[in-house]
């Protein structure tokens, strides 16, 4: 699905809470958290402070314990298990660090998947998927196996893989983690110019300052909540958005 100008994913009063009492742990504790639509934004901070499990509520792969997350008017946290598994089918695209490839098929099947699973013919997924990876360096690459493949060069099959249905998001957790930092730098750059070009919107979990400077901004995360907001507020006081002069009233024209 292609994305949409007023597509903004949008998070309100997140929690989660792993176990029972006086077990449970409290992995998310009030996150609000706006994805702007075509932006790219980071979520850093140090281990076991919540951010795979953000990324993993916002992505609708897990319900939270309470809070909303609204995506094109509806509420991944309140719909049925069903209903949510499809809406990421189409809505969404991943990437994780060891890319997931299945092993025994060739590139262009692996990016092809999801068009596959979307019901669409063979041989106009295996034609999108072989624009995909062309356009993403690995033309002439479409019959190889994850295998017989290079890390950078599998992570980018991956990135095929989450962008060929033109999805609204993609959500990427670690996604260079299992490279080596040029190779990342790469494979990152290629991410980025790739979801902007579609105008899709990147949420990527980090540990990599490196890569959380390719994402327009950048949100950290410690006990559960943000703390970043105030990183914004400052870097919004130090830079004043001028407000926009009223516009001439378009004739007859829609918004
Ligand atoms: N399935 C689970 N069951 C119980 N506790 C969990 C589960 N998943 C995560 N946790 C706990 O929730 C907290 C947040 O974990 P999470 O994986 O979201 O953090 P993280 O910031 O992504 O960590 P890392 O950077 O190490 O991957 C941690 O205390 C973790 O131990």
């Amino acid at each position: 699905m292609n994305a949409r100008t007023s597509d903004r994913l949008v998070a309100r009063g997140l929690t989660q809470v792993y176990g029972d009492s006086p077990f449970a742990t409290r992995a998310l504790d009030g996150v609000d958290l706006t994805v702007e639509p075509g932006e790219s934004l980071a979520i850093m901070g140090p281990s076991g402070s919540g951010k795979t499990t953000l990324l993993h509520v916002l992505a609708g792969i897990l319900a939270p314990t309470s809070g909303s997350v609204v995506w094109r008017g509806e509420d991944l946290a309140a719909l049925p298990d069903r209903r949510r598994t499809q809406l990421r089918r189409t809505d969404f695209g991943f990437v994780f660090q060891s890319g997931r490839l299945l092993p025994e098929l060739p590139a262009v099947e692996n990016a092809a998947l999801p068009l596959l699973l979307a019901g669409v013919p063979r041989a106009q997924a295996v034609a999108t998927a072989t624009a995909e990876l062309g356009r993403l360096g690995l033309g002439g690459f479409e019959g190889r196996r994850p295998g017989e493949l290079s890390g950078g060069q599998a992570q980018r099959v991956a990135i095929a893989r989450a962008l060929v249905g033109r999805p609204g998001i993609v959500f990427a957790d670690e996604p260079t983690g299992a490279l080596d930092q040029a190779t990342g730098q790469d494979v990152l750059t290629v991410l980025t110019a790739a979801a902007a070009a579609n105008g899709t919107s990147l949420v990527v979990v980090t540990h990599d300052a490196g890569v959380a400077q390719h994402c327009e901004r950048t949100v950290t995360m410690r006990d559960g909540r943000i703390d970043g907001e105030l990183l914004a507020a400052r870097a919004a006081a130090a830079t004043p958005v001028p407000a926009p002069p009223v516009p001439a009233a378009p004739a007859g024209g829609a918004t």
